[in-house]
């Protein structure tokens, strides 16, 4: 795994000795926005429109962060108008590939082999991570966006005019709801396994696997009277809990160390796993061969062998017990 700095790619693993063992996330660059007709942009962002197949977007089934537009994707019905290419599980030292042979679709729209070749085209002095998911404009061959929680909104709307589809993940109503969640996940169960995973100091390690686990025993109580994250309807903010969730007895319990309890062995969190993963499309965006393949070989640092490990059985069809709690679905 690398970075590009100027545009040159430099083959370097995470940096924890100058952060005292801390893992930190850097912030990603590209932040344009994509809008229907008369719909305003959140700040002052530079605008694209909403067009039929002029945008495309590249992700990793492995990821948390693109597994978020995955779905967004799936439940906003934008198949036949964004397409998707996939890496390949694996990411070695020359990051994210589009080897047909390693379980990519390969890149049908750019013909790049690394992912970060897309950065370099869209900015040919690029300094930072290359990362999934990226949003790419076909039409001005760049990125437009590489933020999930971002693209995630556009995806919310933006496109509603030429899809018909106006369900929505982040309605008015709940925003300040959805966004004091999402703070809380973000930080202690989203980005907290990582941080608990890449850890290079004991006590840096014990101090974010206590936050994991001190926001799953407040989730586990919440979801015992209310149904999904806000209240009675499914939003955004379930959506960002279920990535990580859906990795958590896979990988992140034994992989990045995060075990104190599996997510099985939480009543309401696992019940509440399973409704996600058997919500109509949402199965179809989980694949935990890439899953595993991708965190047990591409971290030698944590992993060095590469071993991937062939459990643990997981039986996210069985049935559910959420219908005990009132839902609605997701808001129109
Ligand atoms: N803030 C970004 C983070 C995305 C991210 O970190 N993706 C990981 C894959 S799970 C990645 O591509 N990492 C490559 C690297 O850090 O070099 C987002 O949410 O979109």
């Amino acid at each position: 795994m690398g970075l590009l700095v100027d545009g040159q790619w430099k083959d370097r693993w995470y940096d924890t000795e100058s952060t005292g063992g801390e893992f930190v996330r850097e912030q990603s660059q590209c932040r344009q926005w994509v809008v229907g007709d008369g719909m305003i942009p959140p700040n002052d962002r530079k605008v694209r429109p909403a067009e039929a197949n002029r945008y495309h977007l590249y992700v990793s089934l492995a990821c948390p962060w693109a597994h978020r537009i995955l779905i967004m994707h799936r439940l906003k019905g934008l198949e036949d108008l964004i397409g998707v290419s996939v890496t390949s599980p694996y990411m070695g030292e020359n990051g994210w590939s589009y080897d047909q042979t390693q379980g990519s679709t390969g890149d049908a729209i750019n013909g790049v082999d690394f992912h970060r070749e897309l950065y370099i085209k869209s900015d040919p002095n690029y300094t930072g991570r290359v990362t999934v998911p990226v949003l790419w404009d076909k039409k001005a061959g760049d990125i437009v966006n590489n933020e999930s929680a971002e693209l995630m909104r556009i995806l919310n709307d933006a496109f509603d005019q030429l899809t018909g589809n106006s369900l929505n993940l982040y309605p008015p109503g709940l925003q300040a709801q959805i966004d004091d969640a999402n703070e809380q996940v973000y930080d202690t169960v989203n980005n907290g396994v990582y941080k608990a995973g890449f850890a290079t100091e004991q006590s840096v390690y014990e101090k974010h696997v206590s936050a994991l686990f001190k926001t799953l025993d407040d989730l586990e109580t919440r979801l015992d009277r209310q149904r999904y994250l806000v209240g009675a309807y499914l939003t955004e903010a379930d959506i960002r809990l279920f990535t990580t969730l859906i990795r958590f007895d896979a990988v992140y319990h034994g992989h990045f160390k995060c075990n104190i309890r599996r997510i099985e062995d939480y009543p309401n969190l696992s019940n509440y796993l399973r409704e996600l993963y058997q919500w109509p499309g949402i199965a179809d965006t989980v694949d935990f061969d890439h899953i595993k393949r991708h965190y047990y070989q591409s971290h030698p640092t944590v992993n060095p062998n590469g071993i991937v490990p062939l459990g643990p059985a997981l039986e996210l069809t069985r049935e559910h017990d959420r219908a005990r709690l009132p839902g609605k679905g997701i808001m129109q």
